[in-house]
């Protein structure tokens, strides 16, 4: 449904920062976006969001179709109205405004008849929101502020949705609780971009995946098959199959050694 065709960007005249990107979202699925630092993964949802221009940079070759519609040549708030909605990334709330006011302005876009079922259905999904509605923002927690940025965009009722890194700086059991969210709000309809250096949690909530390495896609597959790669395992899950949060110092194998190894495998399959 959204589908995205040798993509090329950059920043500025000079730095390329995506290199013939491909990615397709299939209906209904969630897609994992994994890569180091500076992979290029939030230049990736900035070109889906068409916010790419706010940040310097630009869309030079390629394309992003969503139903039958060129996201590339829209602006931010005609790809918003086409339905495909991000959540701020570094879940900028509005600190001053209530609860109440930040989702009231992620609504705007919807036609004002919907308007209280869409908050119905955040305050549902996230009845922290719900007990501190009249609260300021800024006085959220960290990980009540990213409930609150994801709320904020599903006010906009998203055909598609794109997270930037939600699980940034959150403690593990957070990070659980924002991964059984993103399967909730995708059981309930909506597909989901998963922009993620949590690697563990990403493939643990996603029906396919790709890997980011300097603006290249070198793995893509099905969450399965890339939780069961060697090289996956070595490069974003320390090396043992992410089934926790890394912190067994037993299991942090993600060795020199292994990373040297792995390498020619990611090579091999980059384009
Ligand atoms: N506004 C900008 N102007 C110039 N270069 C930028 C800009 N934003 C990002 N870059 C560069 O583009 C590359 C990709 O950055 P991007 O933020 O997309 O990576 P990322 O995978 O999201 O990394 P991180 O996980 O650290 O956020 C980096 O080399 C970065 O320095």
């Amino acid at each position: 449904m959204l589908s995205i065709t040798d993509l090329v960007t950059g920043y500025g005249t000079s730095t390329r920062v995506l290199d013939h990107v491909d990615l397709a979202v299939r209906p209904g699925t969630v897609v994992a976006v994994l890569g180091s630092n500076g992979a290029g993964k939030s230049t990736l949802l900035r070109a889906i969001s068409g916010t790419l221009g706010m940040h310097g940079g630009s869309i030079r070759s390629g394309s992003i179709e969503f139903e039958g519609q060129a996201l590339h040549r829209l602006a931010p708030a005609a790809v918003t109205r086409a339905g495909v909605v991000q959540s701020p990334e570094g879940r900028q709330v509005f600190g001053r405004m209530t609860v109440e006011e930040n989702l009231a302005v992620g609504g705007l876009t919807t036609p004002r008849a919907r308007r209280s079922a869409s908050r119905d259905r955040v305050m549902d999904l996230f009845p922290r929101l719900a007990e501190r509605s009249r609260q300021r923002a800024g006085l959220l927690s960290g990980g009540e502020q990213q409930m609150l940025a994801i709320g904020r965009a599903l006010m906009a009722e998203p055909k598609v949705l794109l997270l930037d890194e939600p699980s940034l700086g959150l403690a593990p059991l957070l990070i659980d609780q924002i991964g059984q969210i993103v399967t909730t709000i995708n059981e309930q309809g909506t597909p989901v971009v998963l922009v993620e250096q949590n690697a563990a949690m990403a493939l643990r909530v996603a029906h396919d995946a790709v890997a980011l390495e300097v603006g290249r896609v070198a793995i893509r597959g099905t969450a399965a098959e890339l939780a069961g790669s060697d090289a996956v395992k070595a490069l974003y899950l320390g090396g043992h199959g992410g089934t926790d949060h890394g912190d067994d110092p037993d299991e942090d194998a993600g060795t020199d050694q292994q990373r040297r190894t792995s390498r020619p495998t990611l090579t091999r399959w980059t384009r």
